[in-house]
Protein backbone atom coordinates (compact mmCIF):
# COMPACT_ATOMS: atom_id res chain seq x y z
CA UNK A 1 0.00 0.00 0.00
CA UNK A 2 3.00 2.54 0.62
CA UNK A 3 4.21 2.13 -2.56
CA UNK A 4 0.51 2.87 -3.93
CA UNK A 5 0.31 5.56 -1.85
CA UNK A 6 3.95 7.55 -2.65
CA UNK A 7 3.43 6.74 -6.59
CA UNK A 8 0.00 7.99 -6.83
CA UNK A 9 -1.00 5.02 -8.56
CA UNK A 10 -4.81 3.33 -8.20
CA UNK A 11 -4.09 -0.20 -7.28
CA UNK A 12 -5.69 -2.81 -8.83
CA UNK A 13 -8.97 -4.04 -8.02
CA UNK A 14 -7.88 -7.28 -8.22
CA UNK A 15 -6.48 -9.20 -4.86
CA UNK A 16 -2.60 -9.39 -4.42
CA UNK A 17 -1.42 -12.43 -2.56
CA UNK A 18 1.45 -12.46 -0.35
CA UNK A 19 4.68 -13.82 -2.25
CA UNK A 20 3.08 -13.97 -5.82
CA UNK A 21 0.83 -10.49 -5.85
CA UNK A 22 -1.05 -10.46 -8.96
CA UNK A 23 1.54 -12.89 -10.34
CA UNK A 24 -1.06 -16.03 -9.47
CA UNK A 25 -3.44 -14.41 -12.17
CA UNK A 26 -1.35 -15.03 -15.13
CA UNK A 27 -0.70 -18.49 -14.19
CA UNK A 28 -3.84 -20.23 -16.13
CA UNK A 29 -4.08 -21.06 -19.76
CA UNK A 30 -2.26 -18.80 -22.51
CA UNK A 31 -6.21 -17.80 -23.36
CA UNK A 32 -6.19 -17.20 -19.52
CA UNK A 33 -3.39 -14.77 -19.91
CA UNK A 34 -3.83 -12.75 -22.34
CA UNK A 35 -7.25 -12.00 -20.85
CA UNK A 36 -6.02 -10.88 -17.59
CA UNK A 37 -2.93 -8.67 -19.16
CA UNK A 38 -5.96 -7.25 -20.83
CA UNK A 39 -8.34 -6.79 -18.73
CA UNK A 40 -5.67 -5.04 -16.37
CA UNK A 41 -4.75 -2.90 -19.27
CA UNK A 42 -8.37 -1.74 -19.24
CA UNK A 43 -8.63 -0.90 -15.56
CA UNK A 44 -5.34 1.52 -16.34
CA UNK A 45 -8.04 3.22 -18.80
CA UNK A 46 -10.70 3.20 -16.51
CA UNK A 47 -8.36 4.84 -13.93
CA UNK A 48 -7.18 7.63 -16.45
CA UNK A 49 -4.33 5.67 -17.88
CA UNK A 50 -2.26 3.75 -15.12
CA UNK A 51 -3.13 0.96 -12.82
CA UNK A 52 -0.34 -0.32 -9.88
CA UNK A 53 0.28 -3.97 -9.83
CA UNK A 54 2.52 -7.12 -8.21
CA UNK A 55 4.43 -9.42 -10.10
CA UNK A 56 5.72 -11.15 -7.06
CA UNK A 57 7.54 -8.80 -4.71
CA UNK A 58 7.87 -6.33 -7.99
CA UNK A 59 5.92 -3.47 -8.54
CA UNK A 60 5.34 -2.46 -11.55
CA UNK A 61 2.84 0.28 -13.40
CA UNK A 62 0.50 -1.00 -16.22
CA UNK A 63 -0.40 1.78 -18.95
CA UNK A 64 -2.81 2.20 -21.53
CA UNK A 65 -1.90 5.72 -22.16
CA UNK A 66 0.11 7.22 -25.11
CA UNK A 67 1.69 10.19 -23.21
CA UNK A 68 2.87 7.90 -20.51
CA UNK A 69 4.39 5.40 -23.23
CA UNK A 70 5.66 8.27 -24.37
CA UNK A 71 7.93 9.25 -21.52
CA UNK A 72 8.87 5.75 -20.33
CA UNK A 73 9.86 4.81 -23.82
CA UNK A 74 12.49 7.48 -23.94
CA UNK A 75 13.67 8.21 -20.94
CA UNK A 76 13.63 4.29 -19.30
CA UNK A 77 15.81 2.02 -21.73
CA UNK A 78 16.56 -0.36 -19.10
CA UNK A 79 14.48 -3.85 -19.51
CA UNK A 80 12.97 -5.23 -16.04
CA UNK A 81 14.29 -8.62 -14.35
CA UNK A 82 11.38 -10.46 -16.64
CA UNK A 83 13.97 -9.96 -19.54
CA UNK A 84 16.95 -11.81 -17.79
CA UNK A 85 14.42 -15.19 -19.16
CA UNK A 86 15.65 -13.85 -22.37
CA UNK A 87 19.08 -13.34 -21.53
CA UNK A 88 19.51 -17.38 -21.10
CA UNK A 89 18.77 -17.40 -24.58
CA UNK A 90 20.21 -14.01 -26.43
CA UNK A 91 22.94 -13.44 -23.62
CA UNK A 92 23.70 -9.69 -24.18
CA UNK A 93 22.60 -9.52 -27.82
CA UNK A 94 20.71 -6.24 -28.41
CA UNK A 95 16.92 -7.16 -27.11
CA UNK A 96 17.82 -8.57 -23.79
CA UNK A 97 21.43 -6.44 -22.66
CA UNK A 98 21.69 -4.13 -19.41
CA UNK A 99 21.80 -0.84 -21.51
CA UNK A 100 25.66 -0.08 -20.86
CA UNK A 101 26.37 -2.68 -22.93
CA UNK A 102 23.31 -2.16 -25.25
CA UNK A 103 24.85 1.12 -26.36
CA UNK A 104 27.53 0.13 -28.26
CA UNK A 105 25.55 -3.02 -29.59
CA UNK A 106 22.96 -0.92 -30.78
CA UNK A 107 25.96 1.30 -32.49
CA UNK A 108 27.01 -1.68 -34.26
CA UNK A 109 24.17 -3.02 -35.73
CA UNK A 110 22.07 -0.08 -36.86
CA UNK A 111 24.51 0.47 -40.35
CA UNK A 112 23.07 -3.01 -41.16
CA UNK A 113 19.48 -1.83 -41.37
CA UNK A 114 20.49 1.35 -43.99
CA UNK A 115 18.66 1.17 -47.06
CA UNK A 116 21.50 0.21 -49.20
CA UNK A 117 21.54 -2.92 -47.45
CA UNK A 118 18.14 -2.98 -47.14
CA UNK A 119 18.02 -3.11 -51.01
CA UNK A 120 20.33 -5.86 -50.90
CA UNK A 121 18.14 -7.78 -49.16
CA UNK A 122 14.73 -7.09 -51.38
CA UNK A 123 15.66 -9.86 -53.87
CA UNK A 124 15.63 -12.47 -51.03
CA UNK A 125 12.28 -11.62 -50.25
CA UNK A 126 10.33 -11.71 -53.37
CA UNK A 127 12.26 -14.99 -54.67
CA UNK A 128 11.33 -16.49 -51.03
CA UNK A 129 7.67 -15.20 -51.45
CA UNK A 130 7.40 -16.69 -54.76
CA UNK A 131 8.89 -20.10 -53.85
CA UNK A 132 6.05 -20.40 -50.69
CA UNK A 133 3.42 -18.93 -53.47
CA UNK A 134 4.22 -21.94 -55.92
CA UNK A 135 3.38 -24.18 -52.40
CA UNK A 136 0.73 -22.84 -51.74
CA UNK A 137 -0.79 -23.94 -55.01
CA UNK A 138 -1.47 -27.74 -53.30
CA UNK A 139 -3.46 -25.93 -50.84
CA UNK A 140 -6.01 -23.82 -53.06
CA UNK A 141 -9.30 -25.16 -53.10
CA UNK A 142 -8.47 -28.06 -51.04
CA UNK A 143 -9.98 -26.77 -47.32
CA UNK A 144 -8.75 -25.19 -44.35
CA UNK A 145 -4.92 -24.56 -43.69
CA UNK A 146 -3.02 -22.95 -41.03
CA UNK A 147 -1.52 -19.52 -43.28
CA UNK A 148 1.16 -19.05 -40.00
CA UNK A 149 2.60 -22.33 -41.39
CA UNK A 150 3.33 -21.10 -44.49
CA UNK A 151 4.48 -17.75 -43.26
CA UNK A 152 6.90 -19.07 -40.75
CA UNK A 153 8.62 -20.86 -43.48
CA UNK A 154 8.91 -17.71 -45.73
CA UNK A 155 10.15 -15.50 -42.58
CA UNK A 156 12.98 -17.75 -41.48
CA UNK A 157 13.68 -18.81 -44.71
CA UNK A 158 14.13 -14.93 -45.82
CA UNK A 159 15.53 -14.42 -42.45
CA UNK A 160 18.56 -17.13 -42.68
CA UNK A 161 19.08 -16.30 -45.82
CA UNK A 162 19.54 -12.20 -45.03
CA UNK A 163 20.75 -12.82 -41.91
CA UNK A 164 22.63 -16.00 -41.70
CA UNK A 165 23.43 -15.92 -44.85
CA UNK A 166 23.17 -19.86 -44.90
CA UNK A 167 21.40 -23.00 -43.11
CA UNK A 168 19.77 -26.20 -44.30
CA UNK A 169 15.86 -26.87 -43.78
CA UNK A 170 15.70 -29.68 -41.96
CA UNK A 171 18.09 -27.62 -39.49
CA UNK A 172 15.61 -24.94 -39.94
CA UNK A 173 12.95 -26.60 -38.73
CA UNK A 174 14.39 -28.26 -35.72
CA UNK A 175 15.29 -24.62 -34.61
CA UNK A 176 11.49 -23.40 -35.38
CA UNK A 177 10.41 -26.09 -32.90
CA UNK A 178 12.95 -25.47 -30.42
CA UNK A 179 12.05 -21.44 -30.87
CA UNK A 180 8.18 -22.74 -30.12
CA UNK A 181 9.02 -25.00 -27.03
CA UNK A 182 11.17 -22.22 -25.35
CA UNK A 183 8.34 -19.40 -25.64
CA UNK A 184 6.11 -21.91 -24.13
CA UNK A 185 8.16 -22.09 -21.23
CA UNK A 186 9.86 -18.85 -21.00
CA UNK A 187 6.08 -16.80 -20.69
CA UNK A 188 5.48 -19.40 -17.82
CA UNK A 189 9.11 -18.30 -16.14
CA UNK A 190 8.11 -14.97 -17.02
CA UNK A 191 4.65 -15.05 -15.28
CA UNK A 192 5.30 -16.97 -12.16
CA UNK A 193 8.34 -15.19 -10.05
CA UNK A 194 8.69 -18.66 -8.03
CA UNK A 195 9.86 -20.07 -11.66
CA UNK A 196 12.48 -17.27 -11.98
CA UNK A 197 14.11 -18.54 -9.32
CA UNK A 198 16.31 -21.03 -10.62
CA UNK A 199 16.64 -23.32 -8.21
CA UNK A 200 12.76 -23.91 -8.14
CA UNK A 201 12.63 -24.75 -11.89
CA UNK A 202 14.46 -27.20 -11.65
CA UNK A 203 11.77 -28.94 -10.16
CA UNK A 204 9.90 -28.10 -12.89
CA UNK A 205 9.04 -30.75 -15.78
CA UNK A 206 9.87 -28.31 -18.50
CA UNK A 207 13.52 -27.31 -17.31
CA UNK A 208 14.99 -29.86 -19.05
CA UNK A 209 13.29 -29.16 -22.34
CA UNK A 210 14.06 -25.17 -22.06
CA UNK A 211 17.20 -25.52 -21.34
CA UNK A 212 17.39 -28.22 -24.39
CA UNK A 213 15.82 -26.06 -26.76
CA UNK A 214 17.87 -23.32 -26.28
CA UNK A 215 20.85 -25.90 -26.90
CA UNK A 216 19.52 -26.66 -30.42
CA UNK A 217 19.28 -22.87 -31.21
CA UNK A 218 22.74 -22.28 -30.02
CA UNK A 219 23.65 -25.10 -32.08
CA UNK A 220 22.06 -23.92 -35.09
CA UNK A 221 23.73 -20.70 -35.22
CA UNK A 222 27.06 -22.16 -33.68
CA UNK A 223 27.18 -24.60 -36.94
CA UNK A 224 26.45 -21.52 -39.39
CA UNK A 225 28.92 -18.99 -37.79
CA UNK A 226 31.93 -21.71 -37.63
CA UNK A 227 31.31 -22.43 -41.14
CA UNK A 228 31.63 -18.98 -42.50
CA UNK A 229 34.56 -18.31 -40.29
CA UNK A 230 36.18 -21.32 -41.77
CA UNK A 231 35.45 -20.65 -44.84
CA UNK A 232 37.25 -17.25 -44.57
CA UNK A 233 40.23 -18.55 -42.67
CA UNK A 234 40.74 -20.89 -45.38
CA UNK A 235 40.30 -18.44 -48.16
CA UNK A 236 42.53 -15.72 -46.16
CA UNK A 237 39.79 -13.02 -46.04
CA UNK A 238 38.78 -13.27 -42.58
CA UNK A 239 38.00 -9.72 -41.01
CA UNK A 240 40.31 -8.33 -43.98
CA UNK A 241 38.24 -8.56 -46.50
CA UNK A 242 37.17 -5.24 -47.74
CA UNK A 243 35.27 -5.28 -51.31
CA UNK A 244 32.94 -8.20 -50.43
CA UNK A 245 30.12 -7.55 -53.05
CA UNK A 246 26.53 -7.07 -52.08
CA UNK A 247 24.20 -8.58 -50.31
CA UNK A 248 25.55 -9.63 -47.76
CA UNK A 249 24.39 -11.49 -44.79
CA UNK A 250 23.77 -9.68 -41.80
CA UNK A 251 26.47 -11.77 -40.01
CA UNK A 252 28.87 -10.94 -42.60
CA UNK A 253 27.90 -7.25 -42.46
CA UNK A 254 28.36 -7.87 -38.50
CA UNK A 255 31.90 -9.73 -39.06
CA UNK A 256 33.64 -6.76 -40.66
CA UNK A 257 31.53 -4.11 -38.77
CA UNK A 258 34.26 -1.48 -38.72
CA UNK A 259 32.88 -0.80 -35.26
CA UNK A 260 33.45 -4.39 -34.58
CA UNK A 261 35.87 -3.91 -31.18
CA UNK A 262 35.02 -1.35 -29.18
CA UNK A 263 34.06 -1.81 -25.59
CA UNK A 264 31.30 -4.39 -25.86
CA UNK A 265 31.79 -4.97 -29.28
CA UNK A 266 32.02 -7.83 -31.47
CA UNK A 267 35.74 -8.91 -31.09
CA UNK A 268 36.83 -11.66 -28.89
CA UNK A 269 40.24 -12.59 -28.21
CA UNK A 270 42.53 -12.22 -31.11
CA UNK A 271 41.12 -10.01 -32.81
CA UNK A 272 38.29 -12.06 -34.07
CA UNK A 273 34.82 -12.02 -32.94
CA UNK A 274 33.97 -14.27 -30.21
CA UNK A 275 31.86 -17.25 -31.75
CA UNK A 276 29.31 -16.46 -28.05
CA UNK A 277 29.06 -13.01 -29.26
CA UNK A 278 28.43 -13.18 -32.71
CA UNK A 279 25.57 -16.30 -31.72
CA UNK A 280 24.02 -13.49 -29.56
CA UNK A 281 23.38 -10.88 -31.64
CA UNK A 282 22.17 -13.44 -34.76
CA UNK A 283 19.62 -15.06 -31.92
CA UNK A 284 18.53 -11.66 -31.45
CA UNK A 285 17.91 -10.67 -35.43
CA UNK A 286 17.32 -14.11 -36.33
CA UNK A 287 14.21 -14.59 -33.39
CA UNK A 288 13.30 -10.61 -33.63
CA UNK A 289 12.99 -10.58 -37.17
CA UNK A 290 11.25 -14.44 -37.91
CA UNK A 291 8.55 -14.81 -35.15
CA UNK A 292 7.26 -11.38 -35.55
CA UNK A 293 6.61 -10.82 -39.12
CA UNK A 294 5.24 -14.38 -39.20
CA UNK A 295 2.34 -13.13 -36.79
CA UNK A 296 2.12 -10.07 -38.23
CA UNK A 297 1.80 -11.30 -41.50
CA UNK A 298 -0.75 -14.01 -40.28
CA UNK A 299 -3.13 -11.80 -38.63
CA UNK A 300 -3.27 -9.41 -41.72
CA UNK A 301 -4.12 -12.45 -44.00
CA UNK A 302 -6.96 -14.05 -41.85
CA UNK A 303 -8.16 -10.14 -41.25
CA UNK A 304 -8.23 -10.08 -45.37
CA UNK A 305 -9.87 -13.45 -45.27
CA UNK A 306 -12.94 -12.17 -42.94
CA UNK A 307 -13.12 -8.36 -44.94
CA UNK A 308 -13.68 -9.67 -48.80
CA UNK A 309 -14.20 -5.54 -49.91
CA UNK A 310 -10.75 -4.92 -48.03
CA UNK A 311 -9.65 -7.99 -49.44
CA UNK A 312 -10.14 -6.73 -53.09
CA UNK A 313 -9.44 -2.96 -53.04
CA UNK A 314 -5.99 -4.25 -51.95
CA UNK A 315 -5.85 -6.39 -54.87
CA UNK A 316 -6.96 -3.72 -57.20
CA UNK A 317 -4.27 -1.29 -55.61
CA UNK A 318 -1.67 -3.99 -56.23
CA UNK A 319 -2.90 -4.68 -60.26
CA UNK A 320 -3.10 -0.56 -60.62
CA UNK A 321 0.61 -0.46 -59.66
CA UNK A 322 2.48 -3.96 -60.55
CA UNK A 323 -0.52 -5.20 -62.76
CA UNK A 324 -1.13 -8.71 -63.33
CA UNK A 325 2.00 -10.66 -64.27
CA UNK A 326 5.00 -8.22 -63.62
CA UNK A 327 7.48 -9.66 -60.78
CA UNK A 328 7.11 -6.39 -58.18
CA UNK A 329 10.21 -4.35 -57.86
CA UNK A 330 11.70 -2.60 -54.60
CA UNK A 331 10.10 0.64 -56.22
CA UNK A 332 6.43 -0.62 -55.83
CA UNK A 333 6.55 -1.42 -52.08
CA UNK A 334 6.32 2.47 -51.20
CA UNK A 335 3.42 2.73 -54.03
CA UNK A 336 1.28 0.47 -51.54
CA UNK A 337 -0.67 3.23 -49.52
CA UNK A 338 -3.68 0.69 -48.84
CA UNK A 339 -1.57 -2.43 -48.31
CA UNK A 340 0.39 0.00 -45.82
CA UNK A 341 -2.53 1.03 -44.07
CA UNK A 342 -3.87 -2.27 -44.07
CA UNK A 343 -0.59 -3.65 -42.30
CA UNK A 344 -0.73 -1.13 -39.89
CA UNK A 345 -4.73 -1.44 -38.92
CA UNK A 346 -3.48 -4.89 -38.40
CA UNK A 347 -0.93 -4.08 -36.24
CA UNK A 348 -2.63 -1.97 -34.52
CA UNK A 349 -6.10 -4.53 -33.41
CA UNK A 350 -2.88 -7.22 -33.11
CA UNK A 351 0.13 -6.02 -32.22
CA UNK A 352 2.62 -9.17 -31.97
CA UNK A 353 4.51 -7.43 -29.04
CA UNK A 354 1.20 -6.71 -27.00
CA UNK A 355 3.61 -5.70 -23.81
CA UNK A 356 6.68 -3.45 -23.46
CA UNK A 357 8.35 -3.68 -20.28
CA UNK A 358 11.13 -1.30 -18.77
CA UNK A 359 12.54 -0.64 -15.74
CA UNK A 360 12.91 2.92 -13.81
CA UNK A 361 16.36 4.01 -12.96
CA UNK A 362 15.39 7.15 -11.51
CA UNK A 363 11.87 9.03 -10.23
CA UNK A 364 9.85 10.45 -12.81
CA UNK A 365 6.64 12.56 -11.79
CA UNK A 366 4.55 12.62 -14.88
CA UNK A 367 2.42 15.56 -15.76
CA UNK A 368 -0.91 14.01 -14.28
CA UNK A 369 1.47 13.95 -10.85
CA UNK A 370 1.58 10.21 -10.79
CA UNK A 371 5.21 9.13 -9.72
CA UNK A 372 7.16 6.07 -11.46
CA UNK A 373 9.40 5.22 -8.77
CA UNK A 374 13.32 4.50 -8.55
CA UNK A 375 13.60 0.97 -8.96
CA UNK A 376 10.05 -0.23 -10.28
CA UNK A 377 8.90 -1.44 -13.53
CA UNK A 378 6.62 -0.30 -15.71
CA UNK A 379 4.30 -2.45 -18.76
CA UNK A 380 3.29 -0.91 -21.39
CA UNK A 381 0.06 -2.23 -22.40
CA UNK A 382 0.13 -1.94 -25.92
CA UNK A 383 -2.72 -4.51 -26.79
CA UNK A 384 -5.42 -1.75 -24.71
CA UNK A 385 -3.70 1.17 -25.42
CA UNK A 386 -4.06 0.60 -29.18
CA UNK A 387 -7.93 -0.32 -28.41
CA UNK A 388 -8.11 2.64 -26.37
CA UNK A 389 -11.39 4.76 -27.19
CA UNK A 390 -9.77 7.91 -26.42
CA UNK A 391 -7.34 7.77 -28.99
CA UNK A 392 -9.52 5.29 -31.65
CA UNK A 393 -12.93 6.36 -30.29
CA UNK A 394 -16.16 4.49 -30.03
CA UNK A 395 -15.12 1.58 -32.88
CA UNK A 396 -11.52 1.28 -31.37
CA UNK A 397 -12.33 -2.09 -31.63
CA UNK A 398 -13.61 -2.42 -35.52
CA UNK A 399 -11.01 -3.09 -38.03
CA UNK A 400 -10.96 0.04 -40.42
CA UNK A 401 -7.47 0.33 -42.51
CA UNK A 402 -8.78 3.68 -43.66
CA UNK A 403 -8.26 5.39 -39.96
CA UNK A 404 -4.26 5.54 -41.38
CA UNK A 405 -5.59 7.21 -44.89
CA UNK A 406 -7.39 10.16 -43.17
CA UNK A 407 -5.76 12.79 -42.61
CA UNK A 408 -6.45 12.53 -38.79
CA UNK A 409 -3.84 12.83 -36.63
CA UNK A 410 -3.49 10.38 -33.62
CA UNK A 411 -1.38 10.57 -30.79
CA UNK A 412 2.32 9.92 -32.22
CA UNK A 413 2.61 7.70 -29.01
CA UNK A 414 -1.53 5.73 -29.55
CA UNK A 415 0.39 3.60 -31.71
CA UNK A 416 3.52 1.61 -30.98
CA UNK A 417 3.58 -1.82 -32.43
CA UNK A 418 7.51 -1.47 -33.12
CA UNK A 419 7.85 0.24 -29.83
CA UNK A 420 9.43 4.33 -29.44
CA UNK A 421 12.30 6.01 -28.58
CA UNK A 422 16.01 5.07 -28.26
CA UNK A 423 14.97 1.38 -28.40
CA UNK A 424 12.63 0.80 -30.70
CA UNK A 425 12.26 -1.66 -33.02
CA UNK A 426 15.46 -1.60 -35.46
CA UNK A 427 14.35 -4.06 -38.12
CA UNK A 428 11.42 -2.31 -38.80
CA UNK A 429 12.09 -1.14 -42.48
CA UNK A 430 12.78 -4.71 -42.87
CA UNK A 431 9.89 -6.18 -41.21
CA UNK A 432 7.17 -3.69 -43.53
CA UNK A 433 9.55 -4.48 -46.62
CA UNK A 434 9.40 -8.32 -45.98
CA UNK A 435 5.87 -8.55 -45.05
CA UNK A 436 4.59 -6.19 -48.39
CA UNK A 437 6.60 -8.14 -51.07
CA UNK A 438 4.88 -11.52 -49.38
CA UNK A 439 1.44 -10.13 -48.98
CA UNK A 440 1.40 -8.49 -52.81
CA UNK A 441 2.63 -11.73 -54.11
CA UNK A 442 0.28 -14.30 -52.73
CA UNK A 443 -2.82 -11.51 -52.70
CA UNK A 444 -2.21 -11.32 -56.62
CA UNK A 445 -2.28 -15.25 -56.66
CA UNK A 446 -5.16 -15.96 -54.88
CA UNK A 447 -8.10 -14.56 -52.66
CA UNK A 448 -8.41 -15.59 -49.00
CA UNK A 449 -11.69 -16.65 -47.36
CA UNK A 450 -12.41 -17.48 -43.59
CA UNK A 451 -13.17 -21.35 -42.70
CA UNK A 452 -16.53 -22.68 -43.43
CA UNK A 453 -19.35 -21.26 -40.41
CA UNK A 454 -16.76 -18.58 -38.84
CA UNK A 455 -19.63 -16.68 -38.43
CA UNK A 456 -19.42 -12.73 -37.50
CA UNK A 457 -17.17 -10.60 -40.14
CA UNK A 458 -16.14 -8.33 -37.75
CA UNK A 459 -15.41 -10.66 -35.11
CA UNK A 460 -12.23 -10.19 -32.54
CA UNK A 461 -9.62 -13.32 -33.11
CA UNK A 462 -9.57 -14.98 -29.63
CA UNK A 463 -5.88 -14.79 -29.01
CA UNK A 464 -3.24 -16.29 -26.81
CA UNK A 465 0.53 -14.48 -25.57
CA UNK A 466 3.33 -16.46 -25.14
CA UNK A 467 5.84 -13.76 -25.20
CA UNK A 468 4.18 -12.70 -28.92
CA UNK A 469 0.82 -12.90 -29.61
CA UNK A 470 -1.11 -15.52 -31.13
CA UNK A 471 -3.92 -16.42 -32.46
CA UNK A 472 -5.84 -19.04 -31.06
CA UNK A 473 -7.73 -20.66 -33.53
CA UNK A 474 -3.99 -21.23 -35.22
CA UNK A 475 -4.93 -18.60 -38.35
CA UNK A 476 -6.62 -21.13 -40.21
CA UNK A 477 -8.25 -20.09 -43.33
CA UNK A 478 -8.92 -21.11 -47.34
CA UNK A 479 -7.12 -20.05 -50.20
CA UNK A 480 -8.95 -19.62 -53.90
CA UNK A 481 -6.45 -19.35 -57.21
CA UNK A 482 -7.29 -16.52 -58.53
CA UNK A 483 -5.67 -17.52 -61.81
CA UNK A 484 -9.14 -20.34 -62.32
C1 LIG B 1 6.22 -7.02 -37.58
C2 LIG B 1 7.44 -7.24 -37.19
C3 LIG B 1 8.07 -6.68 -35.94
C4 LIG B 1 7.48 -6.16 -34.81
C5 LIG B 1 6.00 -5.96 -34.53
C6 LIG B 1 8.55 -5.78 -33.91
C7 LIG B 1 8.36 -5.19 -32.68
C8 LIG B 1 9.37 -4.79 -31.85
C9 LIG B 1 9.19 -4.07 -30.62
C10 LIG B 1 7.85 -3.66 -30.04
C11 LIG B 1 10.41 -3.84 -30.08
C12 LIG B 1 10.73 -3.05 -28.79
C13 LIG B 1 10.59 -3.92 -27.58
C14 LIG B 1 10.76 -3.13 -26.29
O1 LIG B 1 10.84 -1.92 -26.30
O2 LIG B 1 10.75 -3.79 -25.27
C15 LIG B 1 11.39 -4.44 -30.96
C16 LIG B 1 12.75 -4.43 -30.74
C17 LIG B 1 13.66 -5.00 -31.60
N1 LIG B 1 13.41 -5.54 -32.83
FE1 LIG B 1 11.61 -5.74 -33.71
N2 LIG B 1 9.75 -6.10 -34.49
C18 LIG B 1 9.50 -6.64 -35.73
C19 LIG B 1 10.45 -7.06 -36.65
C20 LIG B 1 11.80 -7.03 -36.47
C21 LIG B 1 12.79 -7.43 -37.44
C22 LIG B 1 12.45 -7.90 -38.85
C23 LIG B 1 14.02 -7.31 -36.85
C24 LIG B 1 15.39 -7.60 -37.40
C25 LIG B 1 15.65 -8.17 -38.54
C26 LIG B 1 13.80 -6.82 -35.51
C27 LIG B 1 14.80 -6.56 -34.59
C28 LIG B 1 14.60 -5.98 -33.37
C29 LIG B 1 15.67 -5.70 -32.43
C30 LIG B 1 17.15 -6.00 -32.63
C31 LIG B 1 15.08 -5.08 -31.32
C32 LIG B 1 15.80 -4.59 -30.05
C33 LIG B 1 16.12 -3.13 -30.20
C34 LIG B 1 16.86 -2.56 -28.99
O3 LIG B 1 16.67 -3.03 -27.86
O4 LIG B 1 17.59 -1.60 -29.20
N3 LIG B 1 12.45 -6.65 -35.32
N4 LIG B 1 10.74 -4.99 -32.04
Amino acid sequence: WRMERCSGQPASRRRALPLLGHAYLLLGSEANRMSILAAVGREAIENGGVVAAWLGRSFYTITSDAAVAEVVLRHCLEKTAVSDILRHLCGNGTVSAPVTIWRSRRKLITPMFSTRHLRGFFSTFSRKSAEMSDRLRLAAGRGVISIAKYLSSYTLESVCESILGESNEKERSEFLYAFEEYCRIAVLRMSNPLLAVEAVFKLHPAYTSYYRSIRVMWDFIDEIINTKISLDQNTNSVFENKDIKYPKSFMELLMYAPGAGGAGGLRGTGGSPSVAELREEMLVLALAGGDTSTVAASFVCCLLAQQPQVQERLYNELLEVIGEKRAIEIEDLPKLKYMEAVINESLRLYPPVPNMLRKVLKDITLPSGVKLMEGTGVCINVWCLHRNPHYWGPDADVFNPDRFLDNVKHHPHAFIPFGSGPRNCIGYRYAMMSMKTVLATLLRSYKFLPPPSSGDTNKTFSVKFDIMLRDLGGFKLQLESRST
